[in-house]
């Protein structure tokens, strides 16, 4: 099976959700938030206050391409991964999108209490996500392989839905070697 990849909003549950698929295929999970916050030693918050949100991108897509290069993986990616063109094929070409769908309410539910997400930390993170939605919701599905709807479905129950999902899917993907040579690391 291809490495799968998993889109969408900021609590959209691809943290979540990748863990449980990782869990249930055997295979390895990485998130690149995670991977970010190790590689850097701080927080997410704290890249972007200190790099502001372009270097938070570059950083991103530098950690992304690493990441799916790497066979069989589980992904989780950040909310804002696919705004860069770059981005966005390296996901199509490299393995099965997965774009998880709620709706701005459930977001903003799911996300409320986190202070760990600066784009959210603003008077009106409701207005702040269904803006954000109303931009990325169609790079979402331009990329997406599979169309998973996350509204009021338990974790586990979605993990059940994906399996058969991905079993079937049959994504064709392009070796890395095929599409662009590494990035430097950052
Ligand atoms: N389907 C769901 N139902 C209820 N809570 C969920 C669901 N998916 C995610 N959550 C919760 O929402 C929060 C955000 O999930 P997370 O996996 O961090 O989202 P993302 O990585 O997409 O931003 C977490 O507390 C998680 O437990
Ligand atoms: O939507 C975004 O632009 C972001 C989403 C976050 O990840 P999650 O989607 O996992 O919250 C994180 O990458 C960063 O705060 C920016
Ligand atoms: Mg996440």
């Amino acid at each position: 099976m291809p490495p799968v990849f998993l889109v969408g909003m900021m609590g959209a549950g691809k943290t979540t959700i990748g863990r449980g698929l990782a869990r249930a295929l055997s295979r390895q999970f990485l998130d690149v938030d995670l991977v970010l916050e190790e590689r850097c030693g701080v927080r997410v918050p704290t890249i972007f206050e200190l790099e502001g949100e372009a270097g938070f991108r570059r950083r991103e897509t530098h950690a992304l391409d690493e990441c799916s290069r790497i066979s069989g993986v589980v992904l989780a990616t950040g909310g804002g991964a696919v705004l860069a063109e770059e981005n966005r094929r390296m996901l199509q070409q490299r393995g099965t999108v997965v774009y998880l769908r709620a709706r701005a309410e459930e977001l903003y539910q799911r996300t409320r209490y986190d202070r760990n997400r600066p784009l959210l930390q603003t008077a009106d993170p409701l207005g702040r996500i269904t803006e954000l939605l109303r931009q990325r919701e169609p790079l979402y599905e331009e990329i997406a392989d599979l169309v998973v709807d996350t509204g009021k479905v338990s974790v586990a129950r979605l993990v059940g839905r994906i399996l058969p999902m991905l079993a079937t899917c049959n994504k064709p993907v392009r070796p890395p070697a095929d599409d662009l040579p590494p990035l430097e690391c950052l």
